[in-house]
């Protein structure tokens, strides 16, 4: 590592999407505190996600496949900041670990992505969709129970050549992922989010630090944005509410509309045959609480095993 102590360095997982991430990261310090880009350092870590590709990640197991090896990387001092899509952030962080800083928030919607259909009522009867998100499967089979779903591993570029290669007729991709990647030419389509509830914090990204470091607070400080902090409250505690990770089939979304946080939840179960949904308002204040209720009303409707089958 480095012996400049006036270096920052971010670290962030290799892909295309965490890069941009990263370097959005940085630009908004520069532009926050006038600090030139030579003092920072992106330090790229591979973590479980990225080295495991042949297997289903629900498969894998555990939380955090994509967060572990970077918050240990910072606990050990070997970065000073971690870039996370908070889709991908289990609902608490190891002790001594701070995530309170969201950029601005992208765009919520999953997208549509398929060569030679618009929409998802465009698939012909039995058609193949390839998806690696629980989520995503549960709820089109509860929309369109005929579809053969399966397992697409893989960035962006990877998930598009299996489509060019026939290996299924669509796929679902983050509308946030491809603004970020600046990726006009994917054959994308918005899904409104009244017809696919996107994954707590979809589009959202987290600033983790360790707690002690007063140097990095003070940074984050300028460049978090209040309105996404107050949707991820309510979203996050809804999703730590039901126990789940970013690999179970649960939807939710906060809006605001001036002080008061809206949010809706959903369960599916994995194969699609119900879905449940809670929604509720608060002040902004009690956003946590909020998701908290949401979460248990869903637990008492649901009852014990839902997710299992
Ligand atoms: N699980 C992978 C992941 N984590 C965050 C995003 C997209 C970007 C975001 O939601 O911020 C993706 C890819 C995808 O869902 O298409």
């Amino acid at each position: 590592m480095t012996d400049r102590p006036d270096i920052l360095r971010i670290g962030t997982r290799g892909s295309p999407l965490a890069l941009a991430q990263a370097h959005e990261t940085r630009d908004r310090l520069m532009a926050a505190h006038d600090i030139p880009q030579e003092a920072f350092e992106i330090v790229v870590i591979k973590t479980t996600g990225d080295r495991v590709l042949d297997r289903p990640l629900g498969e894998i197991g555990g939380k955090g496949l994509f967060t572990k090896e970077i918050e240990d990387a910072l606990l050990a001092g070997e970065i000073d900041l971690a870039v996370h899509s908070m889709k991908d952030m289990p609902v608490a962080q190891p002790a001594g670990l701070l995530l309170d800083c969201y950029l601005p928030r992208e765009d919520v919607r999953d997208a549509f992505v398929a060569p030679h259909a618009g929409a998802i009522s465009d698939l012909a009867q039995g058609a193949t969709v390839g998806t690696s998100s629980l989520r995503r499967r549960a709820q089109l089979l509860h929309r369109r129970p005929d579809l053969k779903v399966v397992e697409f591993r893989g960035n962006v570029q990877t998930r598009m050549r299996k489509l060019a290669d026939g290996v299924a007729e669509a796929t679902f991709l983050a509308m946030a992922g491809l603004n970020r990647l600046g990726l006009s030419d994917v054959p994308a389509a918005p899904i409104e989010v009244t017809d696919m509830l996107p994954a707590v914090a979809q589009g959202a990204i987290g600033i983790e630090r360790r707690q002690d470091d007063t140097r990095i607070a003070t940074l984050l400080a300028a460049i978090h944005d209040t309105p996404t902090g107050h949707r991820l409250a309510a979203e996050r505690a809804f999703l730590a509410g039901l126990d789940g990770s970013c690999q179970t089939p649960i939807g939710g979304l906060a809006v605001l509309d001036g002080d008061q946080v809206h949010l809706r939840g959903e369960i599916i179960r994995p194969d699609g045959s119900e879905c449940l949904t809670e929604s509720g308002a608060a002040p902004v204040a009690d956003a946590a609480r909020l998701g908290a209720d949401l979460a248990a009303a869903l637990r008492g409707r649901a009852g014990p095993g839902f997710f299992d089958g």
